[in-house]
């Protein structure tokens, strides 16, 4: 179990983080989510013993985790940080990047390994190929795979899908996440995408402004999104009589007391997104069809 008790950390005088408390189970997949800047990859870098941290303790088990002070060679066996950077070699072939981190003693096993984790990331068709001449989202592939290659007990994700297209996005996840559950790893991922949250974490965290203002399951999170922050991250949201409410909640009815004027319409593919002004704020509902700009409507919010 990894156990972050009270940490704090900042750069020079301006915490970054500040009396940060979360446990992590074996197995569980935890997401780290918060605006640019809040401290993910502080948070990240931190676990991993990257700093020296002002106040707390964690620990891996019964393990603590120490930084640079205490510990001359950061990093641990029993935990891997896919960092933003990839960190990979690239004159070498996809399956030499990934081997370079398995034992040599068993060469069949080794090859099969190599064979099984460039299947996970979807390159077997550039195996032989060398990592320099991989595009941006091939060498984040590279670079998951060599991170699971050791099978960690703990994977610290940064951003991990974030250079990787839309058409292999994912199934890349589901292959990923899969594996990880498969084997038990416990596995901690930063990010600003909700698809790599829903149907994936465990648990959830979100940061603001140098604090966890929220910790829960995405479903929780997703029905009772207690500040703007949280609802935005999921979905487009509008603050009415004080209450948040989904676009997707707001539904244009024949007759009501709450009536809007038309803006415009975006097309979403299975639905339009209808910007209006309601009570001189704009509003937004998730509608079947396209509406004209000025088309008087009423409101109705179905929660
Ligand atoms: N090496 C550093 N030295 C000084 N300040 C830093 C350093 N790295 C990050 N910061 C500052 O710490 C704060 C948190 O940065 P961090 O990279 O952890 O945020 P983040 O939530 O991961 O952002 P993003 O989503 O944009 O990657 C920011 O204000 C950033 O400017």
């Amino acid at each position: 179990m990894l156990n972050v008790k009270n940490l704090s950390f900042s750069y020079s005088k301006t915490p970054v983080l500040s009396h940060i408390s979360f446990q992590a189970q074996k197995g569980e997949n935890l997401a780290i989510i918060g605006e640019s800047g809040s401290g993910k990859s502080t948070l990240l870098k931190t676990i991993y013993g990257e700093y020296d941290i002002d106040e707390g303790e964690i620990f891996w088990n019964d393990k603590a985790v120490l930084g640079p002070k205490f510990n001359l060679v950061v990093g641990y066996d029993f935990m891997k940080y896919l960092t933003q950077e990839f960190d990979l070699m690239p004159p070498l072939s996809v399956e030499d990047n990934i081997g370079k981190f398995l034992s040599n003693f068993y060469p069949e096993e080794k090859k099969k390994r190599t064979a099984e984790l460039i299947k996970v990331v979807e390159l077997s068709a550039f195996a032989k190929n060398k990592v320099k001449t991989l595009s941006g989202g091939q060498k984040q592939r590279v670079a998951l795979a060599r991170a699971l290659a050791k099978e960690p007990e703990i994977l610290l994700l940064d951003e991990p899908f974030s250079h990787i297209d839309n058409f292999k996005k994912q199934s890349l996840r589901r292959n990923v996440f899969k594996y990880l559950k498969d084997k038990n790893i416990t596995c901690i991922v930063a990010t600003h995408d909700k698809d790599d949250v829903l149907g994936f974490a465990d648990t959830m965290i979100v940061l603001h402004e140098n604090k966890i203002i929220a910790k829960d399951t995405p479903e929780s999170l997703y029905h009772n999104p207690t500040t703007a922050l949280i609802a935005s991250f999921f979905e487009q949201y509008n603050l009415i009589d004080n209450s948040l409410v989904y676009a997707h909640q707001l539904r244009i009815v024949s007759k009501s007391t709450k009536n809007a004027q038309v803006v415009t319409s975006y097309f979403k593919g299975r639905y339009f997104l209808i910007e209006a002004l309601y009570n001189n704020n704009t509003v937004f509902i998730e509608h079947h069809e396209k509406l004209k700009p000025g088309t008087a409507i009423y409101l109705d919010i179905s929660k």
